[in-house]
């Protein structure tokens, strides 16, 4: 891809349903190259059904999704399968291979720009070595290169996830709930290599959070949801608890019950 546009994903009006729900409801959203945007909101509120509009995972129902210069909503499948190289994408599960050492486990993001399939380390070229060991150095984990992946701590893991997805080159990265399993220190730490990735590499960030002081601690940019329509879009400086804390009110019904 050539030079990156500064807005670096776009969204109009952008509907998802399933069936009758409607999980995202008419949001435009705009993210400039480099920021880390935090996606807050109640469970259900179409946070993470947002995040997979944008590389695709889930199609649109409606309205527009312009990633980099690709129109997600109307991409050909092959031209889906190109963006996702380009759009890496980390899990709350970490999704590693647990059998592999952490060193095959961040080689397995550059599958994806490699021709034909690699059976072990032995397969992969010096320079893929080189560059997923300093992937690991930058995570913290060079020393445990070598190590089996199902021996580490759930934070050491979403570590690895994260190094193996910025093995990928991606220019957009999208986490989903990414320190939800863990304990405050390592959820610091992953939000840190976040940030980190995004000055350093110009990475821009989509992420979505359950807790407001990280979002509040580490985002540019807070994007909350209600009931699948924005209803919070402000740059994190100045920005009070409370009034991100509005988010999280309950939608009163017409018979006045609270509801999600
Ligand atoms: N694959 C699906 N099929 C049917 N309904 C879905 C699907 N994915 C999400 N939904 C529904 O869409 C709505 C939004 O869900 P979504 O998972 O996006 O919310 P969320 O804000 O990410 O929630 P959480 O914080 O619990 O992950 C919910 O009503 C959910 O049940």
């Amino acid at each position: 891809m050539s030079a990156p546009p500064a807005t670096a994903v776009t969204t109009r009006g952008l509907v998802k349903r399933f069936g009758t729900t409607t999980a995202v409801d008419g949001v435009d959203l705009e993210v400039r190259t480099g920021e880390l945007v935090v996606l807050l909101g109640l469970s259900g509120s179409g946070k993470s059904t947002l995040l997979r509009c944008l590389n695709g995972l889930h199609p649109v129902t409606a309205g527009e999704v312009v990633v980099d210069t690709v129109a997600v909503h109307r991409a050909r499948p092959a031209e889906l399968r190109r963006l996702r190289t380009d759009v890496g994408f980390v899990f709350q599960q970490f999704n590693l291979i647990g059998r592999l050492t952490c060193l095959e486990n961040v080689l397995i993001g550059a599958l994806g720009r490699v021709r034909g399939p690699r059976y072990g380390l032995l397969t992969w070229s010096a320079r893929h070595k080189r560059e997923a060991l300093a992937h690991l150095d930058r995570i913290g984990l060079a020393d445990q290169a070598d190590q089996r992946a199902d021996t580490l701590s759930g934070g050491q893991q979403q570590r690895v996830a994260l190094a193996r997805t910025l093995m990928q080159g991606p220019r957009l990265l999208l986490a989903d709930e990414p320190v939800a399993s863990l304990d405050p220190e390592n959820a610091g730490t992953v939000m840190d290599l976040l940030l980190r990735v995004c000055r350093e590499d110009r990475l821009t960030v989509v992420c979505t959070l359950h807790q407001v002081d990280l979002a509040l601690g580490w985002a540019h940019r807070l994007v909350g949801l209600r009931g699948g329509r924005k209803v919070l879009d402000r740059t994190a400086d100045g920005v009070s608890r409370a009034e991100v804390m509005e988010v999280y009110r309950r939608l009163e019904t017409a018979t006045g019950m609270a509801v999600a």
